[in-house]
C-alpha cells in the first residue's frame, strides 16, 4: 500500500513496458489536482484582476461652481467644485478658492457705481485660472448681496438697483454662465447658513443600512448656525417644539429624506459695524461736545468719526440731530464692564408678544443643540484665543479675558500685534464685548448652553457661510429625498465577491478531496 501511493504520486519515467499500465492509471487523479489547481489559480488572477481594474481611478468628470458673497465690508468670490457623477451626495461639494475683493462692499459705491463692477475684476480673472478654459461656459455664476445693500435699498432703492445691475453686466461679460445677481434675504441667508454647516459637517448624511429601518434609524441631530456679518446677524437652529409661535420666522425644509422645521432670523443693524455706529449715536445723545469717552476702545486710543457717516445708515437715521460740530472725536478708556452696559441697551428685553422672546420683540424658542458660530464670531474669537477647536473658553473665563485684554494701552496691543491690520486690532475690544453680550443677553445663552457654541472658520476646506447653501440650493444639488444608496461601496463589493469566491473554489477543492478521495491524498496528505 505504502508502496502503491508512493509510486502514483512520484514522477517517475514513463515507461512503455506491459508491467507501467497501473501506473498510468494512477496519474489521473494527479492530473485533475494539477487541473483543478491551475484553474482555481487562474480564477484567483481573473478576480484580482477585475477588483484591481475597476477600482482604478478614472479620470473624473469634475464640475465647478462660483458664487459671489457681496458682504456689506467687502466681496468674497468662491469656486466649488465637485466630482460630476456624485452631485446628489451629502458632502461632496468643496470650496477649491476664494479671493477677497479689494476695497468695500458694493453698496459702499453708491457715489460711483461703475467702480463697483470693476473692483470685481481681479477676482474673476482669479476665477478664470482656477476654472479649466473648456469649462468656463458651463460653469454658473451667482451674485447675491446681504444686509450693505438691504441696507442702501432701503435708504434709496434705485441707487441698490443701480448698483446691482452694475455688478450683473459685469458678471455678464465674464466667460462663465451668469446665473442671476441679487439681494438675498435675511431669512435665506440664515437658512443657507445653516444648510451650509449641516451640509459639510455630515448632519444629513444617513447610513445605507440603517435605511432599512427608517422607524429606528438615528439621524444625527443638525447643528445650528450663528453668523455674524458687518450689518446683520442671523441665528438659525432646529428648535424641540415643532410648531412655531412666528410664520415668519419657520422654515420648512425636506433634505435626503428627512423634514427639518427650522426657526430663523436676522436682525439687520446687529451687525457688528452698525451696531458700533448705534451705540455711538447713543452715546451722542448725551455728549456736549465733540469728545466722546468710548470704554470699548483702549486708553490711548484715539478716532475721529463723521458725524454725516455716522448718521446716513437706516440703523442709525432716527437719533439723527443737528450738532454744533461735523466730526466726533473718540477717545478710548478701555473699561470691560462700562463698555458691556453701552453695549447691552441695544438690546431691547422690555416687551414679548410671544412666549418667549430674544430681544426687539422678536420670537425666539428655547435654544436648543450645538451651534456652529462662524464669520466674525470666528474672526474675533479667533483672535483672543477664545474659539478652541472642540468647545470654547467658558462664558466666565471669555468675559476674564475681555477685561484683560480692553484694559491693555492702545501702544501696547499695537506693538504686540504688529502684523494685524489697525482697523481690526483696534476694534477687538468692542467687537469681543459685543459678542458676549449679543450671545448671552441678546440671545440668552446661559453658562451651560454657551459651551454648546463652536466658532468655526472653516469646515475641511470650505469656509462656514452662506454661499455653499445657497449654489447647493439653486443647482438642485441637495435632493429631497434620500437617492438609493447602495448599501456597500464598489470596493467593498468587489472585494465581498472576491472573497466570497475563493470561499466557494476552496470549498469546491476540499469537497471533490473529501468525497472523491484520489489515491494521492487518501494518506496522510489532506
Ligand atoms: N478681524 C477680522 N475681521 C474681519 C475679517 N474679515 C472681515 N472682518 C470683519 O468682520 C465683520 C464681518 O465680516 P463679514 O462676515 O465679511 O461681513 P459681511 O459679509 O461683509 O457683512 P454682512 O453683509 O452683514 O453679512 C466686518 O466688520 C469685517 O470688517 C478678518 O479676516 N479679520
Ligand atoms: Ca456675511
Amino acid at each position: 500500500m505504502d508502496v502503491d501511493t508512493r509510486a502514483s504520486c512520484q514522477s517517475l519515467p514513463y515507461s512503455g513496458s506491459a508491467g507501467a499500465k497501473p501506473k498510468m492509471a494512477s496519474t489521473k487523479p494527479k492530473m485533475a489536482v494539477l487541473i483543478l489547481g491551475f484553474l482555481f489559480v487562474l480564477a484567483v488572477i481573473a478576480l484580482i484582476t477585475v477588483a484591481v481594474t475597476q477600482n482604478q481611478r478614472l479620470p473624473k468628470n469634475i464640475k465647478y461652481g462660483i458664487v459671489l458673497d457681496a458682504g456689506s465690508s467687502h466681496t468674497n468670490l468662491y469656486v466649488y467644485t465637485w466630482p460630476a457623477e456624485k452631485e446628489n451626495d451629502t458632502g461632496v461639494v468643496q470650496q477649491v478658492e476664494v479671493c477677497k475683493v479689494e476695497g468695500p462692499g458694493i453698496s459702499g459705491y453708491s457715489q460711483a457705481v461703475q467702480n463697483a463692477s470693476r473692483s470685481l475684476q481681479h477676482c474673476l480673472e482669479r476665477a478664470q485660472e482656477v476654472v479649466p478654459q473648456q469649462q468656463h461656459q458651463e460653469t454658473p455664476v451667482y451674485l447675491g448681496a446681504t444686509a450693505g445693500m438691504r441696507l442702501l435699498s432701503l435708504e434709496n432703492r434705485h441707487v441698490a438697483m443701480e448698483v446691482l445691475s452694475a455688478v450683473e453686466n459685469r458678471l455678464r461679460s465674464s466667460p462663465f454662465n451668469f446665473q442671476g445677481a441679487r439681494i438675498i434675504t435675511g431669512q435665506e441667508e440664515g437658512a443657507y447658513g445653516w444648510i451650509t454647516i449641516n451640509y459639510l459637517l455630515g448632519s444629513f448624511k444617513q447610513s445605507g443600512w440603517l435605511n432599512f429601518l427608517p422607524k429606528l434609524t438615528s439621524i444625527k441631530e443638525t447643528v445650528g448656525a450663528l453668523d455674524l456679518g458687518g450689518a446683520s446677524t442671523q441665528i438659525t437652529f432646529v428648535p424641540e417644539q415643532e410648531q412655531s409661535e412666528s410664520q415668519e420666522n419657520s422654515l420648512h425644509f425636506r433634505l435626503y429624506g428627512k423634514s427639518y422645521n427650522v426657526y430663523t432670523h436676522s436682525f439687520l443693524c446687529y451687525g457688528k459695524d452698525q451696531a458700533l455706529r448705534m451705540k455711538l449715536v447713543r452715546d451722542l445723545q448725551n455728549a456736549e461736545t465733540a469728545r466722546l469717552q468710548d470704554p470699548c476702545f483702549h486708553t490711548g486710543y484715539e478716532r475721529n468719526v463723521s458725524i454725516r457717516d455716522l448718521y446716513a445708515s437706516p440703523c442709525t437715521a432716527n437719533y439723527k440731530q443737528s450738532l454744533a460740530f461735523p466730526q466726533l472725536h473718540v477717545v478710548g478708556s478701555g473699561d470691560y464692564q462700562a463698555c458691556q452696559t453701552r453695549i447691552e441697551e441695544l438690546f431691547n428685553k422690555t416687551s414679548c408678544p410671544y412666549s418667549k422672546c430674544s430681544f426687539n420683540g422678536i420670537f425666539q424658542p428655547p435654544l436648543q443643540g450645538h451651534f456652529g458660530a462662524f464669520s466674525a464670531f470666528y474672526f474675533v474669537m479667533n483672535f483672543l484665543n477664545l474659539s478652541a477647536d472642540s468647545s470654547p473658553a467658558p462664558l466666565n473665563s471669555a468675559i476674564s479675558t475681555m477685561k484683560n485684554f480692553c484694559s491693555r494701552p492702545w501702544s501696547e496691543v499695537k506693538a504686540a500685534y504688529p502684523q494685524v491690520k489697525e482697523k481690526y486690532l483696534s476694534e477687538y475690544c468692542f467687537s469681543g464685548t459685543y459678542i458676549i453680550s449679543l450671545l448671552k443677553t441678546g440671545y440668552e445663552f446661559s453658562l451651560e448652553t454657551w459651551q454648546q457654541i463652536q466658532f468655526l472658520g472653516k469646515i475641511g476646506s470650505s469656509d462656514a457661510g452662506w454661499t455653499l447653501g445657497y449654489m447647493l440650493n439653486l443647482t438642485n444639488m441637495i435632493p429631497a429625498e434620500q437617492p438609493l444608496m447602495r448599501p456597500l461601496s464598489h470596493a467593498g463589493y468587489v472585494g465581498l465577491m472576491v472573497l466570497s469566491s475563493l470561499v466557494l473554489v476552496g470549498a469546491l477543492l476540499l469537497g471533490w478531496c473529501i468525497f472523491r478521495k484520489p489515491r494521492c491524498l487518501r494518506k496522510g496528505i489532506v
